[in-house]
């Protein structure tokens, strides 16, 4: 079905992708969008509350060390000095410790071996999140007599990014493997109705086949989509059955005559000929009776034109009674009507076919005022393959033989002689 619409231009810039690639997609930078957002903004606020609890705990740490050691910067003992800041430094999570007198002289220092990658990031990140160094005094008799000073090391803090970054590993894997379900779930939902809409519309334009309707969806806009093609539909398959019964009506104008309702001389002749080239092929016979109807003119004169419309009709009737169902009888024209007799087995057939519809012809025809009105006409006839090889042929042999009858007696019939021919040249020049 030409739809005399333009073709859609090309796709130049990108390449048409399916839906479920697109659906992916989408789903995909939604999770990817998601998971940065709460992971990052988590992250932080973990961190945030990492770097206040180690803080805090770098605080105790440093009153504790300041305590234990009072009585060690009292007597200025460098060795228990060293072994405190030795055992405080194993235990806790330092990267250094020192006490300092007064004077700001270094009493005693520990410092954590740095021997990977992983340590020196980790203090550089306590560094850059804890407010280095924490200090505490050491106290006797409500002096200061010195200070202690404490560097996290971050290992916490290395750990805890490491432990973050996993879980968000495994949550984007998680999540992959969700986006994929619900893409494959969406595809389906959407895809179903978008199939069914496309497999009508190929219908629709490729049989076409406006019979179809699409089925309901739980898509609200597929739904009313669905709703509004087989609206649509519904439109075309009126349009389209109002113009074939217009071209219906117009065939059977083309073909048939008005009045009578018989086929007309275009149909007759299509029909002849066709029948022709079977009865060729098959060595069959074919019958042609052309037929006119009696002092037609005197019934339009005496009766009225509508009498005489009424007598064709009637005579049309009377021929087709006679007729198998599959022989064929047209108008040709005025009171003029043919009969094709296909297949015929013999001239006789023809003969007495003829004979029959002269014999229907002998009853007056019932009319409105009782006006006795007999119909009479004059058959001539020719036989395929005696008198003619073409419909022509045919038809002007018949006409001939009619004619003959006409010159003679009317109301009679006369099966065609090639000396009609002849007569008919000699009485018309
Ligand atoms: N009522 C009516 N008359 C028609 C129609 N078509 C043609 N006629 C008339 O039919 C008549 C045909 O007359 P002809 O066949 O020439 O002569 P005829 O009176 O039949 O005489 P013969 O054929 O020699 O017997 C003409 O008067 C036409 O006007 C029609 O559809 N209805």
């Amino acid at each position: 079905m030409k739809t005399g619409a333009d073709p859609l231009p090309p796709l130049v810039d990108r390449p048409p992708t399916t839906l479920l690639l697109t659906l992916r997609r989408a789903h995909v930078r939604v999770a990817a969008v998601m998971l940065f957002a709460v992971g990052t903004s988590l992250m932080i606020a973990a961190l945030l509350a990492l770097r206040t609890s180690a803080e805090h705990n770098l605080q105790l740490v440093a009153r504790s060390v300041a305590y234990t050691a009072e009585a060690a910067v009292v007597f200025r003992d460098e060795g228990a000095i060293a072994e405190a800041l030795e055992l405080i430094g194993r235990q806790e999570s330092l990267a250094s410790a020192a006490i300092v007198d007064a004077t700001g002289a270094v009493l005693g220092r520990y410092v954590r071996p740095r021997s990977t990658t992983l340590d020196r990031f980790g203090d550089r990140l306590a560094n850059l999140l804890l407010a280095q160094p924490t200090t505490s005094d050491i106290v006797y008799q409500g002096h200061a007599i010195g200070h202690v000073q404490l560097q996290g090391d971050g290992a916490g803090f290395v750990r805890f990014i490491f432990t973050g970054l996993l879980g968000l590993l495994g949550c984007l894997a998680l999540g992959s493997v969700a986006v994929w379900q619900l893409s494959r779930r969406s595809y389906r939902e959407i895809l179903q109705p978008v199939k069914e809409l496309i497999t009508m519309t190929h219908a629709a334009r490729a049989e076409p086949n406006t019979s179809r309707r699409a089925p309901r969806s739980h898509i609200a806009e597929f739904d009313k989509l669905g709703e509004d093609f087989n609206a649509l539909l519904g439109e075309i398959e009126a349009q389209q059955a109002q113009l074939h019964q217009e071209n219906k009506s117009l065939s059977h104008l083309a073909n048939h005559d008005s009045l009578t309702g018989l086929p007309n001389r275009a149909y007759f002749r299509r029909r002849l000929s066709r029948v022709l080239q079977d009865a060729q092929t098959q060595g069959s016979s074919i019958g042609v009776l052309y037929l006119d109807n009696d002092h037609f003119k005197s019934v339009n004169d005496q009766y009225g034109h509508a009498t005489g419309d009424a007598l064709l009709i009637e005579v049309a009737q009377r021929i087709r009674a006679q007729l198998r169902e599959g022989d064929v009888v047209a108008r040709l024209g005025g009171d003029e009507f043919a009969v094709l007799l296909a297949p015929l087995h013999n001239s006789d057939d023809a003969v007495r076919i003829a004979d029959k519809i002269l014999a229907s012809m002998a009853t007056p025809m019932p009319t409105r005022f009782n006006e006795r009105i007999v119909p009479s006409v004059s058959i001539g006839i020719a036989i395929y393959p005696l008198h003619g090889s073409s419909s022509e042929q045919l038809l002007r042999a018949a006409d001939r033989a009619m004619y003959q009858v006409k010159a003679g007696q009317r109301g009679h019939k006369h099966i065609f002689s090639f000396d009609d021919d002849a007569n008919f040249l000699k009485e018309n020049n």
